[in-house]
C-alpha cells in the first residue's frame, strides 16, 4: 500500500493576543490562510486588544515542555517560528525544546514591545535571545528598534540596515529580514534581506497609511514559515510574505478602534494561490 504524504505542518511558537490582531492568532490566520495546517505552542496569554495590552502572563515551562512534547510525538513538522516570549525562564524553555526535537527551519520574530507600546519580552531576555536562541536561527525577522536593541547598532540609514544583517549574520542567524516598517517618514516600506549564501536584497512596498498595522511582523514571518513547511526556497518564502503582508496591510477591515488588524483574505482575493 502506498503511504499518504503529509499534509505540511506548521508550529508557531507564541503568545495569545485576545484582541485576535497579532501573536499566536495572526499566526494561526496567516498559515491557514497559506493552505498549511497550523499546531501551536502557547507560552504566554495577553489580555489584548487594538488599543492596548491590559495585562499578561507567562505560562509555567514544564507546560512549554508537555506542548513540544505531544507535538514531536505525533505530528510531521516542517518549519516553525517564535514569536512573543515573555521572559528569561520562557525563552530558556524554548530554546530547550528546540534543541530537543527536529522541528525543520526556524524562524525567530524577536518580538519586544506591542504597538500600543507594551513590554511582552523583559529586559533581562533579551541577551538569552541574542546569546541562546539567534544561533540556532534558519531566519531572524527583527524591526527596527529590536535590531538596535539587539546588535547595539544605531539604525537611521540603508547601510545601517545592512551593517545589522552583517552582525545578527555573525552571531549565527542563517537569513536575516531587517524590516523598514517602523521608518514612517519614508514614502515605502523597505525591508533589507540577507540570505545565508551571503547575497542579498531589498523588498520595497508603498508605505500604507494607516493604524491598521497590528500584527504586521508577525504575519510577515507566519507566512514565511508556512511557505518554507510547504518546501519553498527562503528567497521565494520571504517575497511572498512581503507580497502577503503588503496586501493584508493595503486591503484593509475595520475592526476595533486602535491598531487594527490585518484582512487575511486579502492576497487569495487578488488572486494569488
Ligand atoms: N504602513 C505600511 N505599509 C506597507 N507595509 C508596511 C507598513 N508597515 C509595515 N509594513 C511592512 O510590514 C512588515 C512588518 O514590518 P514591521 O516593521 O511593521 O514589523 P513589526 O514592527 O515587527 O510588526 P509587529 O510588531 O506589528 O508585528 C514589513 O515587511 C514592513 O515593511
Ligand atoms: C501576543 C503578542 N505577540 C506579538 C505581538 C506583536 O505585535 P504588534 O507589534 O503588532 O502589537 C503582540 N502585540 N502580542
Amino acid at each position: 500500500m502506498t503511504e499518504l504524504t503529509q499534509f505540511p505542518q506548521a508550529l508557531s511558537i507564541a503568545g495569545s493576543d485576545s484582541g485576535g490582531g497579532a501573536g499566536m492568532q495572526a499566526d494561526l490566520n496567516t498559515i491557514t490562510a497559506r493552505h498549511v495546517f497550523a499546531t501551536t505552542v502557547l507560552v504566554a496569554i495577553t489580555a489584548q486588544n487594538t488599543i492596548g495590552v491590559q495585562d499578561s502572563m507567562a505560562l509555567p515551562p514544564a507546560m512549554i515542555d508537555a506542548q513540544f512534547a505531544s507535538i514531536a510525538a505525533d505530528l510531521d513538522i516542517r518549519a516553525c517560528k517564535t514569536g512573543m516570549l515573555a521572559d528569561v525562564p520562557t525563552v530558556r524553555a524554548v530554546v530547550r525544546n528546540l534543541k530537543q526535537y527536529d522541528l525543520g527551519p526556524l524562524t525567530v520574530d524577536p518580538v519586544m514591545i506591542a504597538k500600543g507600546g507594551a513590554s511582552l519580552l523583559t529586559e533581562d531576555a533579551v541577551a538569552v535571545v541574542r546569546d541562546e536562541l539567534l544561533p540556532l536561527a534558519t531566519l531572524v525577522t527583527p524591526n527596527l528598534p529590536e535590531a538596535e536593541k539587539l546588535s547595539g547598532i544605531t539604525i537611521k540609514t540603508a547601510q545601517d540596515m545592512q551593517d545589522a544583517a552583517d552582525y545578527f549574520r555573525g552571531i549565527g542567524a542563517q537569513n536575516v529580514i531587517i524590516k523598514g516598517g517602523h521608518l514612517t517618514e519614508e514614502p515605502v516600506a523597505s525591508d533589507f534581506v540577507l540570505l545565508a549564501d551571503g547575497s542579498s536584497f531589498w523588498m520595497t512596498a508603498p508605505r500604507v497609511n494607516t493604524v491598521r498595522t497590528h500584527g504586521t511582523g508577525d504575519t510577515l514571518s507566519a507566512c514565511i514559515t508556512a511557505e518554507l513547511a510547504k518546501g519553498a526556497t527562503m528567497a521565494d518564502a520571504i517575497r511572498t510574505g512581503k507580497a502577503y503582508v503588503e496586501a493584508a496591510i493595503r486591503d484593509g477591515i475595520i475592526v476595533g478602534h486602535g491598531h487594527g488588524p490585518l484582512n487575511h483574505w486579502a492576497y487569495a482575493e487578488a488572486g494569488n494561490d
